[in-house]
């Protein structure tokens, strides 16, 4: 894919974001926006992750006016309440015990921001975990994978054995939908075709 004119900017500090977007042929330089990720009492998870993603964005851009920023923001979303990443390893087993044989929505906030307009959009995916030991979970955390995941897993790691059903984008799950993002980036005019 051809590299972006203006400038094209990841507002983010996950690896995860990183690797999907340079496997998905992207030139980009990664500016971590340090901003604090709270949820806020009441707020609705797909409203957060848009409003996280937007200050993500924002932060970023305010120094550099003249490039392309693109940041997300990736909640679990579980009974309509938001799973982010767990504070220590005792809340990472009760997310994923809450988690174990029931359905799950990814929600992915995603806000790019170019010098004259700002597309943003939210993807959700549905995850069904199989039913997980109690053994296992506590295996699973003790590895430390779960501490920079919302809802305490990657989907592309050590959980992937819990999924036993997916609906909707993968990539949205590890933390950027790709396919909506580059609609999002055609639809700005900063993409090529
Ligand atoms: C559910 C799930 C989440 N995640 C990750 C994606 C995100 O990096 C993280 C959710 O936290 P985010 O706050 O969305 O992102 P981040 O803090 O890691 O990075 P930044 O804000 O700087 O962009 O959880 C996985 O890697 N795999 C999964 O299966």
């Amino acid at each position: 894919m051809p590299d972006l004119s203006p400038p094209f900017l990841l507002a983010s500090a996950s690896p995860r974001r990183r690797e999907l977007l340079a496997g998905a042929g992207f030139s980009f330089v990664v500016a971590v926006p340090g901003i604090p990720e709270d949820i806020e009492p009441g707020e609705a998870p797909d409203a957060a992750a848009l409003r996280l993603a937007g200050e993500k964005a924002e932060a970023v851009r305010v120094s550099r006016p003249d490039a392309v920023v693109l940041a997300a923001d990736t909640v679990v979303v579980l009974d309509g309440r938001a799973l982010g990443k767990p504070r220590d390893p005792d809340e990472a087993r009760a997310m994923l015990l809450s988690l174990s044989g029931r359905t799950h929505e990814v929600v992915t906030g995603v806000s790019i921001r170019a010098p004259t307009a700002v597309e943003e959009l939210v993807a959700r995916t549905q995850v069904r975990f199989r039913p997980l030991e109690r053994e296992e979970i506590d295996r699973y955390v003790a590895t430390g994978e779960p501490m920079d995941k919302a809802g305490a897993y990657g989907i592309q790691g050590g959980a992937a054995s819990f999924v036993e059903a997916i609906s909707g984008s993968y990539t949205n799950v590890v933390g950027l939908p790709l396919a909506e993002a580059v609609i999002s980036l055609r639809s700005l005019g900063v993409l090529p075709g």
